[in-house]
């Protein structure tokens, strides 16, 4: 699994950040005009070189006191009103910033939600994690600040150099030297760190993943002592993003100091220049004073463009990874279309009752392979014939790894066939809407999965909305789940991650109340009763006897005990079925299947 999602290709950030207007399209206004604001409030700050002109060459030069006061005021109200300004442009944008952030996040959540469970395969979970936290984080920091501010900067930096050449055009030029090397450094420095910032923020979704599974596996960890191992995989990839992160540093100090420098010693030119020039008599003490009072007053606005470049860079790396996951297709397609091949011949719900040959589930030459197999390897299922009959179970054997569980998951879609198709009751399943076919079909996996909510709701799961206790206590006498009732609070005890913690069979219980709640019409169980003792065993059987009775259902089995629910098992054999039959027919015809069978002898002896 590729853990670090690098995209090389060129791309212009102008281009990356423009794909965030329609989360910011709602809140446009009010950002523009907080922007506005910005700008007004940063040119009144230029007023203030024009009044301190005004009374040096005014009030000072005449010995005015009345006049220097009044100066003095208008230099206050002129502090007053940029102060007030830029607080009214923070209050404008928080709001709305944070409904932006917000709506991404639900976006991107909801898309997690409908991408096919081969994309969860492909991606590393800190990656997703990271996208949906730490990059967004950057965007709304994008948004909230270098997006007003380059605009703001831009304009302030316009509007002075203006002011500057109006007040004196030779010293303005002086001043205006460093712009061509300083915009080249720009050019070379964006380039540079959008590189070193998709590399950062790659490598903190790894360390995320990292994070995650030794969360996850800490049981593991801990039982093997693998505590220093995983401690040294961390702190390996920990400090490779501290280096990226130094590289990070290294980069702004650079523009940093091009843009600080340059502009300053440009200033101390001016300076002497204009000095002379006052003493020379052909420039007023005041328009020197305006002059150099406008270019310190667009210092800040140079500095800060380094570091508004770099959020800014960063914000477009958070963006394109953002759409990264956005861009993938979800299992419906765009545009609602089923993704797979295309039905062939299917019976449309509501025609013709089928044929009986065609009722129940059924797999006509289906073939699979995993998207992500290694190029040229052959496909898992070569060529899977099989018809489960409409109230039938029937049971799959196979020797580990045949792709037993794949087959299964091929019933729900989770994973698409390659070719060939499944149908249910005659219909092929891509051409079913995907609710309906999850309806119709309920799944059990060997690795029973509690979400962090009640018993009675992580049951509940598997039925429609709106099914009540009868069918929740039903559901948990069939999986022999009735323990759930003693919990200390009886169905409505949280369990899952932050809740309480169940045994492994208690869990697979639950996972299979869940299977059988809604009464499905097809079932399809792997492996469901692996993790229970013998006795609840035999308990689970008696029970799921019951519901198998008038379920068609396909049950993955590795025990005879299991195989014994079924009414036929097929064994599954180098990607076909191999044989059809009843488990004595089988153990009697099939040597492989006698063999995978013969693993229980125990249990054996006592079917025979
Ligand atoms: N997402 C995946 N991408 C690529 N290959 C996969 C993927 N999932 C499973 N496989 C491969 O497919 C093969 C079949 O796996 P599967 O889990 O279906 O076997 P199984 O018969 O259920 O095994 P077991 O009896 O051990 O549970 C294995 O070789 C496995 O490595």
């Amino acid at each position: 699994m590729p853990t670090t999602r690098a995209t090389t290709e060129d791309r212009s950030a102008v281009r990356t950040l423009a794909r965030l207007w329609p989360y910011v399209r709602p809140v446009r206004a009010r950002l523009f005009t907080a922007a506005f604001v910005a700008v007004v409030a940063s040119c009144t700050g230029l007023v203030i070189p024009l009044v301190l002109k005004w009374m040096v060459d005014g009030p000072v030069a005449g010995r005015d006191p009345a006049g220097v006061w009044l100066g003095a005021l208008c230099l206050l109200l002129l502090g007053v009103a940029e102060a007030v300004l830029f607080g009214i442009r923070r209050w404008l944008v928080a709001r709305p910033l944070s409904h932006v952030e917000a709506e991404m996040r639900a976006g991107l959540y909801r898309h997690l939600q409908r991408l096919p469970v081969a994309f969860h395969d492909r991606w590393a979970s800190g990656q997703l994690l990271s996208r949906g936290t730490t990059d967004l984080m950057l965007v709304r920091m994008f948004l909230a600040f270098p997006l007003t501010f380059l605009l703001v900067n831009s304009v302030t930096i316009l509007v002075g150099v203006v002011i500057m050449l109006v007040q004196d055009w030779t010293l303005g030029l002086v001043v205006l030297v460093p712009a061509v090397p300083v915009v080249w450094t720009c050019v070379i420095f964006e380039r540079r760190y959008a590189e070193v910032a998709r590399r950062a923020q790659d490598q903190v979704g790894d360390l995320t993943t990292v994070v995650e599974e030794s969360v996850l596996g800490i049981r593991i960890i801990k039982g093997f002592g693998h505590h220093r191992s995983q401690a040294r995989a961390f702190g390996e990839l920990a400090v490779g993003l501290r280096g990226t992160e130094l590289r990070k540093a290294r980069l702004l100090a650079t523009i940093w100091g091009v843009i600080v420098t340059l502009p300053e010693m440009a200033i101390g030119a001016a300076l002497v220049l204009g000095a002379v020039q006052v003493a020379d008599g052909d420039l007023s003490a005041g328009t020197l004073v305006a002059f150099l009072s406008t270019a310190l007053a667009l210092r800040w606005p140079v500095d800060s463009i380094g570091f508004l470049l770099a959020m800014s860079q960063e914000a477009a790396t958070a963006t394109e990874r953002y759409f990264e996951v956005l861009d993938e297709t979800p299992e419906d397609g765009p545009a609602g279309a089923a993704p797979g091949p295309a039905p062939r011949g299917a019976t449309a719900p509501g025609e013709a009752r089928p044929a009986a040959a065609a009722r129940g589930l059924r797999f006509e030459d289906v073939r699979f392979r995993y998207p992500d197999a290694p190029p040229g390897s052959p496909p898992l299922l070569t060529g899977v014939d099989l018809h489960i009959r409409p109230g039938e179970s029937m049971a799959l054997v196979g020797a580990t790894g045949s792709g037993k569980t794949t087959l299964t998951a091929l019933v729900p879609r989770l994973h698409d066939v390659t070719s060939g198709r499944i149908t249910l009751d005659g219909v092929d399943i891509t051409a079913m809407p995907r609710a309906e076919l999850r309806a119709r079909v309920a799944v059990a996996f060997e690795e029973p999965t509690l979400f962090s909510t009640s018993v009675g709701e992580n049951v509940l799961m598997g039925a429609a909305d709106g099914t009540g206790r009868k069918e929740l206590d039903r559901a948990l006498a069939v999986a022999q789940a009735e323990f759930a009732h003693d919990l200390p609070d009886g169905t409505a005890t949280r369990v899952g991650e932050q809740g309480l913690s169940l045994s492994g069979g208690q869990r697979q219980r639950l996972a299979l109340a869940r299977a059988v709640v809604g009464r499905p019409e097809f079932l399809v169980l792997d492996d469901p009763l692996s993790a229970l003792d013998v006795h609840t065993e035999a308990a689970v059987e008696a029970a799921l006897r019951q519901v198998l009775s008038d379920t068609t259902a396909l049950i993955v089995a590795h025990r005879p005990s299991t195989v014994l629910l079924a009414d036929r098992v097929a064994l599954l054999s180098d990607g076909r079925i191999a044989a059809v039959g009843t488990h004595h027919e089988l153990l009697r015809d099939n040597a492989e299947y006698a063999r995978l069978m013969s693993g229980e002898s125990e249990e054996q002896e006592d079917i025979r």
